[in-house]
This record gives structure tokens, sequence and C-alpha cells, in this order.
């Protein structure tokens, strides 16, 4: 009998082609997914007059620049030349993309999952670092930089150092108000932003189980803020049932044949890892960031830190913080005012997330202005169907194309200098929405909290009464 293996050493093991002495792997790479970003891999393909390797196993698709008011024709002279150059590099080397004009499009992160692209006991590539997100789905899934785009594009493959195996394990029920998100930031500030660093993250656990595939989404996303190299959620029958129909997924009897292969990816029961961590979810409150590192994060319910009683270097770290945030010391974390709300991103902007926030803005109005950015095209039609778009626009906000907007800002979308915003996204970098704005991390429902509020606020006295 083989030795026990975790879900993650199934799938590399599936995946390596050679071995370097040193343990370094190269890996097939089944899906490699391009975006504007990825223009330097093309460039060095076509510097040395290479063609793309699998270019039907490279999916590209408009996402960062892509503008979610006013459309290309209006959007600045760069930003229409990148959004140009991925669809020419399609066009060149034939591969699929998913363009503006595609009702398909969407961000990178959100619609690969959508078009049941992505599956599961596959390995990812892409030149981004929330690349992560995949692995809800028991995939192999990582970022990779500009040289490392080049060389999947002109081989499909990747080199890798083998990554430790960590798991976290979350049990227990998570209460009211309290999300997948709250479980990324209440793990990443207890273990640093370099805390899984050198490590797959498997999630496991109840509240894990418990999550939809949304959730399990969010959860991965975050991995890479915890400095882990992926995140990887045992595929089960959520898994299964999400695929199911997907337009890029297997279909009749091909799927179920699928199906039963992806639910033997489990970690054995005695597999062993580098590391494991045991959280409680009943522990876990609505959280938000006060600093500008993901790990700067608190339940909304405590007081901004006071660097006096932290040790030397993270003192120092916290007063620079809190100085670019424009936080006092002690100060209760709710009741800071805000300034403006963004709803969007490829951590929280799928359907489930428009209906969270929309649970709490029905009926209300929003104190700040907002935008609000689905996650795709699809979930943009979804959310119209059911009337989420009426909610957002009757509060107060802004109901946009889908991009990543101001999650980074590229497409011009962003948070004006000194102004606070609530943000569903998942970096509080600083100037990450804009030069010298401020961004608060939370869940969509706490969003949307603050929204109401106008400044942080505890979404559960907000869900009282709702169902
Ligand atoms: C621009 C892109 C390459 C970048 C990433 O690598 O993640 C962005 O998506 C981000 O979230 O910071
Ligand atoms: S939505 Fe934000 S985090 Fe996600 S890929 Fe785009 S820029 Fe990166």
């Amino acid at each position: 009998m083989s030795a026990p293996r975790t879900l993650f050493d199934k799938v590399w093991d599936g995946h390596v082609v050679l071995e370097r002495p040193d343990g370094v792997a190269l890996l097939w790479v089944d899906r490699h997914f391009v975006h504007e970003g990825s223009h330097h891999g093309f460039a060095k393909l076509a510097a040395r007059g290479m063609a793309l390797a699998q270019p039907e196993l490279t999916f590209g698709v408009v996402d960062h620049y892509a503008p979610t008011r006013g459309g290309l024709a209006a959007a600045a002279p760069d930003i229409q030349r990148m959004v140009r150059t991925l669809e020419t590099n399609a066009e060149a080397h034939g591969f699929r993309c998913f363009g503006l004009d595609d009702p398909r499009q969407g961000i990178v992160h959100v619609i690969g999952p959508e078009q049941g692209l992505t599956l599961p006991g596959l390995t990812i590539n892409c030149g981004d670092s929330h690349t992560s997100t995949h692995g809800a789905f028991g995939a192999l899934a990582f970022g990779i930089g500009a040289t490392e785009v080049a060389h999947v594009l002109a081989t499909q493959t990747i080199w890798q150092k083998r990554p430790k195996r960590m798991r976290i394990t979350i049990e227990g029920v998570l209460g009211p108000g309290v999300s997948a998100k709250d479980m990324a930031l209440c793990w990443i500030a207890r273990l640093g932003a370099d805390g899984a660093q050198g490590h797959a993250v498997e999630y496991a656990g109840a509240a894990v189980r418990n999550l939809s595939m949304e959730g399990r989404m969010t959860l991965c996303n975050l991995s890479i803020e915890g400095g882990a190299r992926c995140g990887l959620v045992a595929p089960d029958q959520v898994t299964v049932d999400y695929l199911h129909g997907r337009p890029f997924a297997p279909a009749g009897p091909e799927f179920d044949r699928a199906a039963q292969v992806w639910m033997d990816l489990a970690s054995d029961a005695q597999a062993l890892f580098d590391r494991e961590i045991l959280l409680d979810a009943a522990d876990i409150a609505p959280t938000v960031t006060w600093g500008t590192s993901p790990e700067e994060a608190l339940p909304v319910t405590a007081s901004v830190p006071d660097p006096a009683g932290l040790p030397q270097g993270r003192a120092e770290r916290a007063r620079e913080a809190l100085d670019y945030m424009g936080l006092i010391p002690g100060q209760p974390l709710a009741g800071t005012p805000i300034d403006t709300v963004f709803i969007g991103s490829c951590t929280n902007a799928r359907i489930e997330d428009l209906r969270a926030a929309a649970a709490v803005l029905s009926g209300r109005r929003a104190k700040v202005p907002g935008l609000v950015s689905p996650g795709s095209r699809k979930i943009k039609a979804q959310a119209e169907q059911e009337g989420l778009d009426r909610i957002f626009i009757e509060a107060g906000l802004e109901w946009a194309e889908p991009g990543c907007s101001m999650c980074v800002g590229m497409n011009g979308d962003i948070v004006g200098a000194g102004k606070r915003c609530a943000s569903t996204t998942n970096r509080n970098f600083r100037g990450r929405q804009g030069r010298g704005a401020r961004t608060h991390l939370m869940s969509p429902a706490m969003v949307a909290a603050a929204a109401v509020a106008g400044g942080l606020a505890d979404v559960r006295p907000l869900l009282e009464g709702r169902a």
C-alpha cells in the first residue's frame, strides 16, 4: 500500500513531468489564465519567435483594466491599449478570450469557476496572486510571475519548489453575520501575513464543509494574504453540484465519471501535514482591518490597537499604519466615519456576496456614496433578475459593470486621497485603492452595514428580524 497522501500531494504528484535532484519539479499546467497584465509574457514569446504551446489550454479575460462605467471608447488611451493588446494577442495566438463584449466576461478568478474551466484535480496558473481562489475546487492553483507566464505560454509547464503542507481546520458553526471573509481575516490576523509562507494550505473542518462554493472561493482567495502558496478545499457534493451543467465542465456520463474521480481527491485519513492549525468558528466575529496589511484585522467590536502595547518591530509598523489610516490608538473601530464603500473584486463579488450586501441594504439608505461592481457579466445579469440592482440603486449606490475596478484602481476607479473606504476586497496596502486612500477590508454584509451607518459598524444588529 502506498503512503497516505494529502489532497495537495495527490494533485501535485499527478502533474510532475520531471524532478530535479534538488526536488524542484516541472509540472504540467492544465489551465493557463491570462489577463491584460500578461502582455510581458507574450512579448517574451515574440522576442524569441516562439509559438504559444497550448492555445486550447490558454484562456484570456479582460478584467484589471475593464472600464466599469462609460465603456472602452471613453476610457483613457493607455487603458484602451492594455485591453486591445490582450485581444490582439488572443487573435494572433488563437486562444479563447473573454473580451469586453463577451457576455461571459468578468474577473478571471470569478469566471474560471463560473464557466467550469476550473475543475478539481487540475493545475491552474495565472500571472496573478489571487489564482489561489481556484483551489476552492480542490485544484492546485497558484499565481506566477511574468517570467513564469512566458514559460507556461511557451511550454505549458512550470518549475516549482514543492511547498510544505499545512492544514487549517475550522470546526463548529459560524455565528449570524459571520462569513468566509471573517474566517480568512481571522486566521491571517492570528498567524500573520507571512504565517503560511512556503505552505500549501488545505482548509478543513465543519465550518469549511458548510461553506458554499462562493464562500470557499473567498477563503482560498485570501490564502495568499496569509503568505500561503495556495489554498485548497477537498471536493465534495457541494463542489460537484456547483460544476454540474457549467459550459466547459464535462457533460453527460463523462460528468458522472469525473465526479467520482473528484470525490476521491480528499486527503487520506492518515496523511501528515507539516503544520496543523485548529480554530473554532464560534470564536470568529465580524472582522475589519484597521491597518495597511490584511493581518492588521480585529473584530469590529474591538478598539484600534495601541502601538505602545506591541513588541518593538510591530509597534513601529502599527504606528506608521495608524498614521496613514488616520486612526487614534484606543478609539473604538465601530463608529469610525467612512467616505465611501466598494462592493466588488475576485474576493467578494459573486452572487452570494451581492445577496448578503443587499439583504442588509434592502429598504435602507446608504449615508455615503459607493460603487457595486459584480464579479462577472453573468453575475450582473443574475443579480438584476433577482432585483438586487434596484436595492443597491435605491440605497444610493452605483451599479457598475464587472471588472477589478476599485480593488486596484487600474481602470481609473479610485478612492480619493485621504478618503476612507469600507471595501470587500483583499488588500489594504498603502495606496491600493488610489494614492492616499484608506482601505478597511471586511465582508459584503459588513460593507453594507458601514454604508448604512456612514461608518464602521457591526452588521449583526441590522440583521435582527431579517431572514
Ligand atoms: C495586477 C495583478 C498582477 C495583481 C496580482 O498579482 O494579484 C493584482 O491582481 C492584485 O490583486 O494585486
Ligand atoms: S479583483 Fe483585485 S485582487 Fe482580484 S485579480 Fe483583480 S485586482 Fe487582483
